[in-house]
């Protein structure tokens, strides 16, 4: 899963796929089996990816309704894993759905915090319909606007080292018949300089309570230049992908991967023998310049304002 499946929700969705793929066949002496089996699948799928909180968000939802259905009277271990097995199939078409809610959310709000009347978007890494379950978060965004005529273009970056943007958001942007263009990260401050952004949007792979948010690799520095720039600056993430139990950024793991990715271009080495490499995957935007605001799937919320209204609206939602 750790190479074949990109992008935090995702991970989340086709991990629990898996584990249900896995679990169909079996069966299961006692009900401490079933749950010590979950337990142990939920930890090894979380530890994939130890920035992105997704999977991690699944194996809680699993392992409370595993607790919830063993406690009811009468019930049957098979009956347990055919609706543990049923839990895991609805977390795709619910990842869609939320997507759309968002993506509407965060639409609106850029039309309204812009005023141009068509606009630019520019996007980081890949958060499409290969980084969901379908349709997308920040990409999600792009889709939305264009759907209704109202995107005049997107600027995708290639999103070194591992080129998710150039690869996958390339790949959708194409796909999808969107007006759009490549650009290198490091020509992203220059692009808000002269190409006319109105807004950066951006997915997040674990934004913690205070708002801080964890992303691909080259978000932080995004998030820096578009305030420089007075740019609009959003986090685009389904509350799947929020975690209010980490107080700051400066508590999320940020996941290193290989050198490779940096000294070489498809299997070919291209750095200096010898040279030393840092490659961490993610880097965290601070909360301060997340200027636009962090869209879920329940509203638009400033850093400040989320922790108390997403809150209350899982509250309310459950
Ligand atoms: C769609 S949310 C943000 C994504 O998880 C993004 O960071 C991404 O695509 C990650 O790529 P990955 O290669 O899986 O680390």
């Amino acid at each position: 899963m750790r190479n074949m499946v990109r992008g935090a929700p995702a991970i989340g969705v086709v991990g629990s796929l898996s584990l249900a793929v896995e679990l169909i066949p079996l069966t299961f002496s006692s009900f401490d089996d079933l749950k010590a089996f979950m337990q142990k699948k939920l930890d090894y799928l979380v530890s994939a990816r130890p920035t992105a909180v997704n999977m991690a968000d699944c194996r809680s939802k699993l392992m409370k309704r595993t607790d919830e259905l063993i406690a009811k009277s009468g019930v049957t271990v098979e009956e347990v894993k055919a609706a543990l097995v049923s839990m895991m199939e609805g977390f795709l078409p619910l990842d869609v759905e939320t997507n759309k809610k968002m993506c509407k959310f965060g639409a609106d709000h850029i039309l309204e915090n812009v005023k141009d009347e068509k606009v630019i978007i520019l996007t980081h890494c890949n958060t499409g319909s290969l980084a969901t379950a379908g349709y997308g978060t920040a990409l999600g965004v792009v889709r939305s606007l264009h759907g209704r005529g109202l995107l005049e273009h997107c600027f995708c970056t290639e999103t070194r080292p591992y080129n998710q943007g150039a690869r996958l958001t390339a790949y959708e942007l194409v796909h999808d018949n969107i007006p759009s263009t490549l650009i290198c990260d490091d020509m992203a401050s220059v692009a808000m300089k002269l190409q006319g952004v109105s807004a950066v949007a951006v997915g997040a792979d674990r934004v913690v309570a205070n708002g801080d948010s964890a992303n691909k690799i080259g978000t932080y520095q995004l998030s820096i230049v578009a305030k420089y720039h007075n740019i609009p600056f959003y986090i685009v993430a389904p509350s799947t992908s929020i975690d209010l139990n980490l107080a700051t950024g400066d508590d999320i793991v940020i996941e290193e991967r290989p050198h490779n990715e940096l000294t070489c271009i498809n299997g070919k080495r291209i750095a200096a023998k010898g040279i030393g490499v840092w490659n961490p995957a993610f880097d965290v935007a601070p909360a301060e310049l997340i200027t636009g605001g962090i869209v879920t799937e329940f509203g638009v919320f400033k850093p400040s304002e989320l922790k108390e209204k997403l809150t209350a609206a899982l509250k309310a939602s459950s």
